[in-house]
C-alpha cells in the first residue's frame, strides 16, 4: 500500500538559521516527486523529516493523512537510500537483504522474498557477495534491494545516484524509474542535477534557500517556469538571461531594449506581450532558450521572429549540434544562488576580459542595429542586477544549431529570435511573460 505525504507549511531551523521556510507540498500515493535545487538549499532536511529523522520546528506532516510529525521513525513504514551505500560490510547481499525483513519477523526464511527482490533489481548472481566484492553501482543495487524487501509505503532516495559515474547513472536511473513504476509506492527523489529531475519525477520541486519556487511535472516546469530561479536551474544549455527595459510608447510599436540591440514586439501584439505595457520603462529579465534563437538575415525571419545580430565568440561542436556563444551586446542578468552552484553550461575554458576584436567588430554590429532603433539613454539602463554581480564574462547568448552551420570565431551573424518562446520575468524574477496563471493584484 502506498500513502500520501503531506508537508503542510513545515520549517526547520537551525539555531536562528532556517533551513527549510513554510514548506507546503502534497505528494499523492505512488507519485514520483523530485525534490530539486542547489547545494544547501533544504532538500536532505525535507526528506529526512519525512522519514522522522530531524523534527519539525513549525508546521505539520501528515502520513497517509494521518498526522505523522510526532511518530516514530520506525512506525512510519518508510525506506531510504542515501548517497552512500549504507551495507553490512559482513554481510553477502542475501543477508543484506533479507536483514529489515528478519527484523520484523525473525522466525520466518525469508528467501522468496530476496528472491523476488533481487531479480527485480538483476542482482540475482551477486546474492553470495559481500559488498567489497562489488561495484559501486551494484552496491548501490542491494542498498535498494534492502530498502524496498519489506515493500515500504514510501521510499526515500538522497542522490542515490550521485557517487557513480554517468554511464552507470544513466543506467540506474532508468533502472529506479522502472522499479519504482512497478513498485507503485510513493517516492521522494533529492537531485541536483536537473537532467535526472526531469528524466525521473511525475513532478519536480524546486527548491531555494529553504523555500518552495515551484512543484509542476517536468515539461511544465520548462515550459513555465514560475520564477527566473526556475527557469535557470532547468533546461542545458541554461537559458539566455538577458537584462533588458520595456518599451512601450503609446505611439509606436513595443519592444525590448537589450542595451545596444532591440527586440521589436511582431503586431498585432499577443495577449501576454500586450500586458508587458504596464512594465514601461522598468527594469526586466529576457529570457530566451538557445532553441528559441537561430542563425538567419532578417528576409527569412518568419511571423512572430525579431532579427538582432552576434559577433560569434565560441563554438562548442557537440556531433549533433552546434552551441554557438554570442555577443550581442547585452548585459547578462545574474541569478544569485545560480552561479556558484551550476557554472554556466560548457562556455569554455575562462577567457580574459573583452578583446579587442570583439569591441571593433560590436561596434560595427551596434551601429547599425543602434541606427534602426535609438539606443536607450543611460537613464533607461536596466537596474536589475546591481553592478557588482554584473558579470564581465564575453559572450551573453548561447544558440543551439545544426551541425551543418558553420560559423567562424570572429564572424558577424544575423540572428533571428522566435519570440512566441521569449520570457519575461519582472525586477523580482518574476515570471510576468507568458503571463502568469494567477495575476497578481495590481496595486494603484
Ligand atoms: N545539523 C545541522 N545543523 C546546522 N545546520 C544544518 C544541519 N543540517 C543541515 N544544515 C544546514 O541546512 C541547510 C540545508 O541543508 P540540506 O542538507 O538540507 O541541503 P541540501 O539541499 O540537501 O544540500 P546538498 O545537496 O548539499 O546535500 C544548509 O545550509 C545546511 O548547512
Amino acid at each position: 500500500m502506498s500513502r500520501a505525504i503531506e508537508l503542510r507549511e513545515v520549517s526547520k531551523r537551525y539555531g536562528d538559521t532556517y533551513a527549510v521556510r513554510r514548506v507546503s507540498l502534497t505528494v499523492e500515493p505512488g507519485e514520483f516527486l523530485v525534490l530539486l535545487g542547489p547545494s544547501g538549499c533544504g532538500k536532505s532536511t525535507v526528506l529526512r523529516m519525512i522519514a522522522g529523522l530531524e523534527d519539525i520546528t513549525e508546521g505539520e506532516l501528515l502520513l497517509g493523512g494521518e498526522p505523522a510529525s510526532d511518530v516514530l521513525p520506525r512506525e512510519r513504514d518508510i525506506a531510504m537510500v542515501f548517497q552512500s551505500f549504507a551495507l553490512y560490510p559482513s554481510m553477502t547481499t542475501r543477508e543484506n537483504i533479507a536483514f529489515p525483513l528478519r527484523l520484523r519477523d525473525p522466525s520466518t526464511d525469508h528467501d522468496d522474498e530476496v528472491r523476488t527482490t533481487a531479480r527485480m533489481l538483476a542482482i540475482e548472481d551477486l546474492l553470495e557477495r559481500l559488498p567489497a566484492q562489488m561495484s559501486g553501482g551494484e552496491r548501490q543495487r542491494v542498498a535498494m534491494g534492502r530498502a524496498i524487501s519489506r515493500r515500504p509505503s514510501v521510499f526515500l532516495l538522497d542522490e542515490p545516484l550521485s557517487s557513480l559515474d554517468a554511464k552507470l547513472r544513466g543506467h540506474l536511473r532508468a533502472e529506479i524509474a522502472r522499479i519504482v513504476a512497478e513498485l507503485g509506492v510513493t517516492t521522494v527523489y533529492v537531485t541536483h542535477d536537473q537532467a535526472e529531475a526531469m528524466s525521473l519525477g511525475d513532478r519536480v520541486a524546486v527548491m531555494r534557500d529553504g523555500v518552495l519556487q515551484q512543484a509542476s511535472p517536468p515539461r511544465e516546469l520548462y515550459a513555465r517556469p514560475a520564477n527566473v530561479f526556475v527557469a535557470a536551474f532547468v533546461g542545458t544549455p541554461r537559458i539566455n538571461l538577458l537584462e533588458g527595459v520595456v518599451h512601450a510608447p503609446l505611439d509606436g510599436p513595443m519592444a525590448l531594449d537589450l542595451g545596444r540591440q532591440r527586440l521589436c514586439l511582431p503586431q498585432p501584439l499577443t495577449t501576454d506581450h500586450q500586458l508587458l505595457r504596464i512594465q514601461q520603462g522598468r527594469p526586466v529579465i529576457v529570457g530566451l532558450r538557445p532553441e528559441a534563437v537561430r542563425i538567419g538575415p532578417p528576409s527569412q525571419a518568419r511571423p512572430g521572429e525579431a532579427a538582432i545580430g552576434g559577433i560569434v565568440e565560441h563554438v562548442e561542436y557537440l556531433g549533433h549540434e552546434v552551441l554557438v556563444h554570442l555577443n550581442t551586446g547585452s548585459r547578462r542578468a545574474v541569478v544569485p544562488d545560480l552561479e556558484s552552484s551550476r557554472p554556466a553550461v560548457d562556455a569554455g575554458p575562462a577567457r580574459p576580459a573583452r578583446r579587442p576584436w570583439i569591441d571593433r567588430a560590436l561596434h560595427r554590429v551596434n551601429s547599425v542595429v543602434v541606427s534602426r532603433s535609438s539606443a536607450p539613454g543611460p537613464a533607461q539602463q536596466p537596474a536589475a542586477v546591481p553592478p557588482e554581480r554584473r558579470t564581465t564574462a564575453a559572450g551573453d547568448l548561447v544558440l543551439r544549431s545544426g551541425p551543418e552551420h558553420r560559423v567562424r570565431v570572429g564572424g558577424h551573424v544575423p540572428l533571428l529570435v522566435d519570440l512566441e518562446r521569449l520570457y519575461v520575468f519582472d525586477h523580482t524574477g518574476l515570471r510576468i511573460c507568458p503571463a502568469p496563471d494567477r495575476m497578481p493584484a495590481l496595486h494603484t
